[in-house]
Parts: structure tokens; C-alpha cells; sequence
């Protein structure tokens, strides 16, 4: 029975609300929440639900999760949240949740980490760097360039640069970054998806893939060089094709993932299709972390309007992960020559 560590993310978001609404299912895996548990309880009293929290206990056997109850590690917050009212005194005890839980996973407690949203500007605000989970877990766990794959039931998009100022992405696509992610990429959907040779689109940065060079020159000074040495390597490689139109139904048929250059040139499309059955997974880390497609929605929080498809789409991607770890199908990554 594996455990699953959950943390709720911004308190004054609809994480909690969330977190106890999906309580109130029986899962096939032990729902350990990384929370202040007046947060949940506050929150299963305002959307009149019922919930018990047990502490968690590494050395008991690990139990299904009953509908009502939740395991918990307490994480304090430092005031009491009040749904929609953004708090930074909070936003230190929001991060502690997350590298608590992340450390439950690097420990071997927990299988995988599943996270609902937090809210960037607020943790920003409150002094402390945080670009978003991705990042922050990278550092935690001490990996240089996580890649960020979201994936509906119809559509998978990866992307080569995540929570940067449009400004600083052409700058952000250097050779090791693309080999980096399109490897990163190759390799997770062989072990988690179980796509045995997988077909992945690349989509060009600029305008046309750069028309020739006449509308840019990444695609052709940048990403073709690592694409045809990838392509000897044993990668199935297309593109770099123009952005605009990677996306329609026929392409899409060929392939398994696209890679993105950057987070709206695919997240749009992705969330356009399929929004609130997306699942964001971090790659490249060595923990399993799937989260919501969506943000912390703040005008819903304490509501009873938020809705937890993505949330269960999450867990049970991350279960489905959990149980593929053990399947031998990996291939040794071609090095990127520096
Ligand atoms: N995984 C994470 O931690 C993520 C965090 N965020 C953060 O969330 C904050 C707010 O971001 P926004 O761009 O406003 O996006 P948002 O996803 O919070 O809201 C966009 C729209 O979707 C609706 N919505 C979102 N989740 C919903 C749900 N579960 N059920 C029903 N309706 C839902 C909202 O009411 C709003 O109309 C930002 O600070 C952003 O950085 C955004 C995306 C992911
Ligand atoms: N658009 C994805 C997003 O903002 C969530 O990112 P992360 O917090 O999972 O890194």
C-alpha cells in the first residue's frame, strides 16, 4: 500500500478545500497531508464535511485511506488563513510544508508527492525566492534542470524553460538545456509511460522555426545541431516544427509528447484542450511529484465551487507512476558533448 505525502499549498487558496473534499473518497493509497491541521479542519467545517486526522507514524504499516479522515505531519502556519486573503506571514510555513513532504519522499516515507497550488507573488512578497515548485524542489533535491510535463488523457507537453520572464527565454535555450530536457523527456516517458520508443514533436522558438534564419536563428544554430546528434543517438525527433501549427489533430497523431520552448507556447494550447484533467509532473528529480493542472483560485476558496478533477487525476497519476518505477525500461541517456 503505497503512501502518497499531499500538500495543500497556499492557505488562503482552494488547496485545503481540495485536500478535505477529496477526503471524503476512499483512495487505494495512504493520503499523508503536510498541512496546519485548523487549516483543515476550519475548512471541512466551512464546507460541512467531515474529517479526522491521525498523525502519521513511519513505523506503522501504511492503510488505505478512509473517506473522512486524512493522516497528517502538522506544519504550523504562522497566522490563522482566511480563504482569499493572501497572508505573506504564511509563506515561509507554506514552503517548510513542501520541503518537509519533499524529504518524506527522498527518505523512502512516502512514494510520490502530490501538490496542489501555491501562490508565487506571496512567497515573493514575503521576501523568499520561489519561481514555483518545480524550481524549488529541484534545489531541494539537488537537481540542476527539472523538466516540467503536463499531460491531459489526449495530450503531452514538455517544456524546455518553465517560470521565466519572456525576455530571458532565447537566452535560456542553450544547447545543454535542449539535449538536457529532450533526453529528460525521452527517458520518463519510457519508464513512467511505458512508450517504448517515444515519438516527440519539438516545437521552433520563433516565428516559422525561424524561417530559414530569416525570422530568427535558434532553431537553426541551436536546435538542429542537438536534434541530429540526438537523432544518431536513437531518438525518434521532429521538428524543430513552427509552434503555430504543431498542434493540429494530424500531427498529433504521430507523436507522444510535444516539447515546448517555453511555459505559454505549450501550457495554452494544453490547458485550452484540457484544463482541470491535466496533471503537471516534475522530470528529472529523483521523487515522483505530480500536481493540479490550476492555480489557487482564491475567489472559490472556503466556497464548496472548486473542483477536484485535476486533483484526482493527480493522485492517481501519481500512483500509476509509483507502480511503473520497477518496469526495466530504460535506455542509457546520450551525453551532451560540452
Ligand atoms: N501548481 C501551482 O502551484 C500553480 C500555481 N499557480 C498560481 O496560482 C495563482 C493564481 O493563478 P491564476 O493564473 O489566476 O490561475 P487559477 O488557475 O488560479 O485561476 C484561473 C481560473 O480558473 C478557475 N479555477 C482554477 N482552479 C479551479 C478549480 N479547481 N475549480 C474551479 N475553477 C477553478 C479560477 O476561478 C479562475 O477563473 C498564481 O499565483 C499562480 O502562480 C498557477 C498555476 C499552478
Ligand atoms: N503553469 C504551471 C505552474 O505554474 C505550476 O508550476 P509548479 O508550481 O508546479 O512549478
Amino acid at each position: 500500500m503505497p503512501r502518497l505525502a499531499l500538500t495543500p499549498g497556499e492557505p488562503a487558496g482552494i488547496g485545503a478545500d481540495l485536500c478535505v473534499t477529496i477526503a471524503q473518497q476512499p483512495h487505494p493509497a495512504e493520503l499523508v497531508v503536510f498541512s496546519d491541521p485548523d487549516l483543515l479542519y476550519s475548512r471541512a467545517a466551512q464546507l460541512g464535511v467531515p474529517l479526522t486526522l491521525t498523525p502519521f507514524d513511519r513505523n506503522a504499516p501504511a492503510r488505505a485511506q478512509q473517506p473522512g479522515q486524512l493522516t497528517i505531519v502538522a506544519c504550523p502556519l504562522v497566522a490563522p488563513a482566511q480563504p482569499g486573503v493572501l497572508n505573506p506571514a504564511n509563506a515561509a510555513a507554506v514552503c517548510r510544508s513542501l520541503a518537509q513532504a519533499c524529504d518524506a519522499c527522498l527518505a523512502g516515507d512516502c512514494a510520490a508527492l502530490v501538490t496542489a497550488p501555491v501562490h508565487k507573488g506571496i512567497i515573493n512578497a514575503a521576501g523568499l525566492p520561489f519561481s514555483g515548485h518545480t524550481e524549488f524542489l529541484a534545489e531541494r533535491c539537488h537537481v540542476a534542470q527539472p523538466v516540467m510535463l503536463l499531460v491531459t488523457p489526449t495530450l503531452r507537453v514538455a517544456l524546455v524553460t518553465t517560470h521565466l520572464p519572456l525576455r530571458a527565454v532565447a537566452d535560456a535555450i542553450t544547447p545543454s538545456r535542449l539535449h538536457t530536457a529532450i533526453v529528460t523527456l525521452d527517458q520518463s516517458l519510457r519508464r513512467y509511460f511505458g512508450i517504448m520508443s517515444p515519438r516527440l514533436l519539438v516545437c521552433g522558438l520563433n516565428p516559422h522555426a525561424g524561417e530559414d534564419g530569416h525570422l530568427g536563428n535558434e532553431e537553426r544554430d541551436i536546435m538542429m545541431p542537438v536534434m541530429t546528434a540526438l537523432r544518431i543517438a536513437g531518438l525518434d525527433l521532429h521538428g524543430p516544427v513552427p509552434a503555430d501549427t504543431a498542434f493540429i489533430p494530424s500531427r498529433l497523431a504521430t507523436i507522444d509528447a510535444v516539447l515546448a520552448m517555453y511555459h505559454d507556447q505549450g501550457l495554452t494550447v494544453l490547458k485550452t484542450q484540457g484544463f482541470g484533467q491535466a496533471v503537471n509532473i516534475t522530470l528529472g528529480l529523483p521523487i515522483i511529484r505530480t500536481s493540479v493542472d490550476h492555480g489557487t483560485a482564491l475567489t472559490l476558496a472556503g466556497t464548496g465551487q472548486a473542483n477536484t478533477s485535476s486533483l484526482e487525476s493527480a493522485l492517481a497519476l501519481a500512483l500509476e507512476m509509483v507502480a511503473s518505477v520497477n518496469t526495466p525500461t530504460m535506455i542509457a541517456a546520450p551525453s551532451h558533448p560540452e
